[in-house]
């Protein structure tokens, strides 16, 4: 009942869900934005700050934050996550040398106070590149069974297609409401 009445709620009220996308530069953050919105690829450049922009999915709005992650704008990441409700983490799967500190960047997340409360959905992004890691190896190097205070999901995609993207954001949706 309480579950009901939170997805009434929610859709009559059109109230708006923050995300932030995260990851660390070149990973696909920005090409997953503009997929989201316009179901396009759009060409890109480094983010230098953030883009923003609000998805709605069946009813539910979503106003994404696409945050630069460029080694220097790394740091400025907490200032974004008040309030923040879903954390969207995109890994290049092709670069198998950045996962550590894509894995250390996760941990540090999921330790700020003002994330406490937030899902985690991983894309494994760029899964049409030959030699890729899995979802599988992925969620295994980022010891992701061992997270239990935080929701989370990895899905595989390719920000290219579009493939996968769908996935995760039903996800999204099936977490709103639930506590
Ligand atoms: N092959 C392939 N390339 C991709 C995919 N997704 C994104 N790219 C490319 O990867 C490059 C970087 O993409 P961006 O979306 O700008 O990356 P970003 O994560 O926003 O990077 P920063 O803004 O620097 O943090 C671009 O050339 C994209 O076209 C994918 O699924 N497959
Ligand atoms: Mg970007």
């Amino acid at each position: 009942m309480g579950l009901l009445f939170a997805k009434l709620w929610s859709l009559f009220c059109n109230q708006e869900h923050k995300v932030i996308i995260v990851g660390l530069d070149n990973a696909g953050k920005t090409t997953i934005l503009y997929q989201f919105l316009m179901n396009e690829v759009v060409h890109t450049s480094p983010t230098i700050g953030s883009n923003v922009e609000e998805i709605v999915v069946k009813n539910t709005h979503f106003l994404m934050w696409d945050i630069g992650g460029q080694e220097s704008l790394r740091s400025s990441w907490n200032t974004y996550y008040s309030n923040t409700e879903f954390i969207i983490l995109v890994v290049d799967s092709i670069d198998r040398e950045r996962l550590a500190i894509t894995r250390e960047e996760l941990y540090r997340m999921l330790a700020h106070e003002d994330l406490r409360k937030a899902a985690v959905l991983i894309f494994a992004n760029k899964q049409d590149m030959k030699g890729c890691m899995t979802a599988a190896e992925i969620s295994k190097y980022l010891t992701l069974s061992s997270i239990k205070d935080h929701p989370w999901h990895i899905q595989s995609c390719c920000a290219l297609t579009g493939e996968g993207l769908c996935q995760g954001l039903e996800w999204m949706t099936s977490r709103i409401g639930v506590s």
